[in-house]
């Protein structure tokens, strides 16, 4: 849809907006920080080259990334304003995360982790926000500190659905990108649940407190049978509140996760959120 602001039938395009700096790449083309003349409101905005997406063959990613980003509304996730396009390009007008990309901030901090109370406050907020995705049958498949942005009052915001999916799904997809956050189930290529962003959570609480993934190995077939066999060490960076946690949602077995709002209500999370 093309609402933004309430008004469906605004026709918006890139005239209503004052264009700003580049704050980087995205994956099918540059994102800038975007001012509405009308209402000064700043935003970002994401720029998908038609050409690109044509080539990767990905029109429906995208359509399918649209389609959920824009029924999603949640503090914690990136919301989808609007989009329009031209001859070249599709505009995505999203939310602005005042601060930017988490894994910078990850890879930022003393000892390239995040203290207790951030990496509960965080692993608190993505727990909410992939609940609220499930109850509205959409599984995130994706959750990993580089698809994370955080505000600027420092709260967390769940981007990028180019690989959510309606749940249950067997989806077989050539995953770009990191190994390591890949469940049991998807490795094993079996079908698969929502349970997937549970596991995805724990290995993201883990790399929170330690500054890398529990299974991070030299080679992706060492990563895969670490997966396979649950095989995690948890240096003592990492307190037993949160190894307590973390056990729990790196289960072979996904029905035998903890739920989204156990992870919430953990006595680590509650007690250092
Ligand atoms: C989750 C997803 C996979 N990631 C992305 O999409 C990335 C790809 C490109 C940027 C980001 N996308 C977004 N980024 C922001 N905010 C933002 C980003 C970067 C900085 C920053 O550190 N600089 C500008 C620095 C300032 C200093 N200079 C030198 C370098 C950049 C500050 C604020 N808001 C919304 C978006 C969104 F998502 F809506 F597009």
């Amino acid at each position: 849809s093309h609402e933004c602001y309430g008004n469906p039938d605004y026709k918006w395009s890139l005239d209503d907006f004052e264009l700003g700096g580049r704050l980087g790449r995205g994956k099918f083309g540059r994102v800038y920080v975007a001012r509405e003349r009308k209402t000064g409101f700043v935003v970002a905005l994401k720029t998908l080259l038609k050409r690109e997406i044509v080539k990767g063959n990905v029109e429906r990613q995208i359509l399918r990334e649209i389609e959920i980003q824009s029924h999603l509304k949640h503090p914690n996730i990136l919301q989808l304003l609007c989009w329009f396009h031209d001859g070249y390009r599709i505009y995505l007008v999203v939310e602005y995360a005042g601060k930017g990309e988490l894994y910078k901030h990850l890879k930022a901090s003393p000892g390239g982790h995040f203290n207790e109370h951030q990496a509960a406050k965080y692993t608190y907020q993505v727990a909410d926000a992939i609940n609220y995705c499930h109850t509205n049958q959409v599984i995130h498949r994706d959750i990993k500190p580089e698809n994370l942005l955080l505000t600027f009052e420092d709260n967390i915001k769940l981007a990028d659905f180019g690989w959510s999916v309606h749940s249950p799904s067997l989806k077989r997809n050539t995953m770009c990108g990191t190994l390591d956050y890949l469940p049991p189930e998807m490795v094993e290529n079996k079908v698969y649940s929502k349970f997937v962003d549970h596991w995805c959570l724990g290995v993201l609480c883990y790399e929170f407190l330690v500054g890398n993934p529990p299974f991070e190995s030299k080679t992706s077939d060492e990563t895969y049978q670490k997966i396979k066999s649950v095989d995690v060490m948890y240096p003592e960076t990492v307190p037993q509140g949160a190894q307590d946690l973390i056990s729990k949602l790196l289960i072979h077995t996904g029905r035998k996760r903890l739920t989204l709002s156990q992870v919430m209500q953990h006595p680590w999370i509650t007690a250092n959120k």
